[in-house]
């Protein structure tokens, strides 16, 4: 079902100074920082030749990160995510297997324009997922 991973993210307080990191320390190449009201995220991309990584901090109040962040003040991986062909029946055939689906269950477009879901970690062997239809 699932198909190439196309990020993983690292959620960090001080998104200028991750930036640093991958763009100055590590010479990638990373895109503008894209503020997702609706994700609670701030979100740069680092192209990378075969997949992105994905640095995000919170955005605004209730921001689903915050309490990582709080937990993993120096920055850590966050959720790694996979492309699905049709993420409506990706999402019903994990409900059927009791995968937990978070947030009202209904996908939401992502930092890609693409619908996204998230499944739980603990479902997942302490992997946040997200699954991107691409
Ligand atoms: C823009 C978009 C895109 O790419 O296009 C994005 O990525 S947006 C990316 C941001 N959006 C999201 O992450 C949306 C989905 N995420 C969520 O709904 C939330 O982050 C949850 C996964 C439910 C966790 O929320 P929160 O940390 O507030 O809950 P909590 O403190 O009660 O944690 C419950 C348990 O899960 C663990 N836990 C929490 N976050 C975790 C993570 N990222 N990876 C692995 N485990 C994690 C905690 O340690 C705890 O375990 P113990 O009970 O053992 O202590
Ligand atoms: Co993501």
């Amino acid at each position: 079902m699932i198909g190439r991973l196309n990020h993983v993210a690292i959620a960090v307080q001080d998104l200028d100074a991750a930036c640093a990191v991958y763009r100055d320390t590590l010479g990638a190449t990373i895109t503008p920082p894209l503020p997702q009201p609706e994700h609670g995220v701030t979100v740069v991309f680092v192209e990378l030749p075969n997949s992105k990584i994905e640095l995000m901090s919170p955005l605004g109040e209730g921001s689903p990160i915050e309490a990582f962040v709080a937990r993993n003040p120096g920055g850590g991986i966050h959720h790694v995510c996979y492309e699905v062909d049709d993420i409506l029946a990706a999402r019903d055939k994990l409900k059927a297997d009791g995968a937990r689906v978070l947030g009202t269950g209904e996908p939401r477009i992502g930092a890609h324009g693409k619908p996204v879901l998230f499944l739980h970690p603990k479902d997942f062997l302490g992997t946040l997922v997200e699954l991107e239809q691409v």
